[in-house]
């Protein structure tokens, strides 16, 4: 058996809801091979990140390039970079790779820790162009776009806006997410070239376990990408996963718990002959 196979980059999560540790069990539970590269290692539970040691950029690198030469990974997703040295190991170590990439330029959890240090936005630049889509949440689209989203009074119009802007800045498509606010939870607004953007929705779910949804969205688009659906089709299935996860969350720990990883769900993505 030959699977398909897909890798994310990114920060470990020790409560295991977010970060790595989400992607990999996405990837299994949508019969994906997953393998990693881990970037820095948080300290971190359903309350908060309590402490954050990054690899150097090296570490980073041997990574990438161990799983690259050897295995045959269909799409791969970013997640946690930290800093701009690590940006800047993933942007040269996978400059010369074709298949889809997911970036998510994780800047600061629901919970409000800093996943990303100040001086690393800019460096996103940097990786922006190889992205076939880029997942923003707001907060990071209203920074990378420098649209004014959160206090904006029309605040679907500031998200297209701010969507017309990251095209600009190079991904072939941006998916913005719309979890961080009330009225957009559920609501995701995809813009692709040479295509008319559409929100993508599904029903809000009354819950305060979100913790990894942002993480478990990519991977799932990255996994379907990988078993070769087109890019809009990957990311309604995907939308239906998180859907399932949120409404069957995991009220573990003291703070946000995680969306569950392993309810019932049957994908729709076949493997395609490339
Ligand atoms: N309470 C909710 N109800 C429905 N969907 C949600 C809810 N919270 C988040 N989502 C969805 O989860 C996905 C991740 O969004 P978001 O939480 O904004 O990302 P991040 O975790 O990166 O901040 C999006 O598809 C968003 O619409
Ligand atoms: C190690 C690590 N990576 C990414 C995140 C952010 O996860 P996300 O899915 O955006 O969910 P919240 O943390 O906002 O609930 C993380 N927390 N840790």
């Amino acid at each position: 058996m030959t699977p398909a196979i897909a890798m994310t980059i990114g920060g470990s999560d020790s409560s295991g809801g977010a970060g790595i540790q989400a992607d990999l069990k996405t990837f299994t539970s949508m019969k994906v091979y997953g393998c990693s590269a881990i970037s820095c290692v948080t300290a971190q539970n359903t309350k908060g990140v309590s402490r954050v040691d990054a690899l150097s950029p090296e570490a980073l690198s041997a990574q990438i390039s161990a799983v690259l030469t050897d295995l045959p990974v269909a799409a791969l997703k970013t997640g946690m970079l930290l800093n701009v040295g690590l940006i800047e190991a993933t942007a040269a170590a996978l400059a010369a790779l074709t298949i889809p990439k997911l970036i998510d330029p994780v800047m600061v959890s629901r919970a409000g820790s800093v996943l990303l240090e100040p001086s690393a936005i800019a460096a996103y630049r940097l990786l922006l162009p190889q992205a076939e889509l880029l997942t923003p949440n707001l907060h990071e689209a209203q920074l990378l776009s420098g649209v004014t989203i959160e206090a904006a009074t029309d605040l679907e119009g500031a998200v297209e806006q701010a969507a017309q802007r990251l095209l600009e800045l190079g991904s072939a498509a941006v998916l913005v997410k719309g979890g961080g606010r009330p009225e957009l939870r559920g609501r995701d607004y995809l813009l692709q070239r040479h295509a008319p953007g559409q929100w993508l929705s599904h029903a809000p779910i009354s819950t305060t376990h979100t913790h990894g949804s942002g993480c478990t969205l990519g991977a799932a688009i990255t996994a379907q990408r990988a078993l070769g659906l087109s890019l809009q089709e990957a990311v309604i299935e995907a939308k239906r996963y998180v859907e399932g996860g949120l409404r069957s969350a995991l009220a573990i720990g003291a703070g946000h718990g995680p969306l569950c990883h392993w309810h019932a769900y049957g994908s729709v993505g076949q493997r395609r002959a490339p």
